[in-house]
């Protein structure tokens, strides 16, 4: 097992869950309370550095080249303070990681926001059904420590604002533990 390297100064942060569920307003919110962290939209980071290498007409979405895409994410994930807001989760290596954030969302609520964003029926229906056989939180939980998982629902901009809270105090205590770490292993 590859354990997080504990040099960083900053932790990583994962953030999944089905598509629809809140990552991006969760990532966005959480770099606005945490400026020390940074935001990457992995979708958006693939498409922009050229990691996209064809089109999945069944499931209507791009094909990332992960190998490239992990390459590229490396020496940002080696200095720490990354949020990384993804669907996928299982991709990043274990050392990378300090916190697995698995948003989840009632299904309704789901439906509707996917619809309202234009998607097709079958790739709602497909969406919804990962929701509800919980593919993401399976994916977290499998490919890392269940310790560093945690799983926040997000149907409300209340529980918004409080899981953004509750990620920012692990932060902090992060920092804070991290920093007695580093001091007293200073020789004298
Ligand atoms: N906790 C919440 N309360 C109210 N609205 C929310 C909440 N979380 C997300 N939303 C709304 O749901 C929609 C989808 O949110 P968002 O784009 O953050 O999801 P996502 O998981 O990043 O989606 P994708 O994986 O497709 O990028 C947005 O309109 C957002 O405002």
């Amino acid at each position: 097992m590859s354990l997080p390297n504990t040099r960083r100064k900053l932790p990583n942060i994962v953030i999944t869950g089905t598509p629809g569920c809140g990552k991006t307003s969760h990532a966005e919110q959480l770099v606005q309370q945490c400026p020390e962290l940074t935001h990457i939209n992995v979708s958006e980071f693939a498409k922009k550095n050229n990691c996209i290498e064809g089109w999945d007409s069944e499931r209507d979405t791009s094909i990332v080249a992960e190998d490239k895409l992990l390459d590229l994410l490396e020496p940002l994930a080696d200095k720490g303070g990354l949020v990384l807001d993804w669907h996928c989760c299982d991709l990043y290596p274990e050392r990378w990681v300090d916190l697995v954030v698995v948003l989840r969302c009632d299904n309704t609520v789901l439906y509707d926001r996917l619809k309202k964003r234009g998607y097709k029926e079958s790739k709602v229906q497909e969406n919804v059904e990962c929701e509800i056989m919980q593919v993401l939180l399976s994916d977290a939980k499998e490919n890392y420590d269940s310790q560093i998982v945690i799983e926040l629902q997000s149907e409300q901009v209340d529980t918004l604002d409080d899981n953004v809270d509750r990620i920012t105090q692990w932060f902090t205590k992060w920092k804070q533990d991290h920093s007695q770490g580093v001091s007293n292993k200073l020789p004298s």
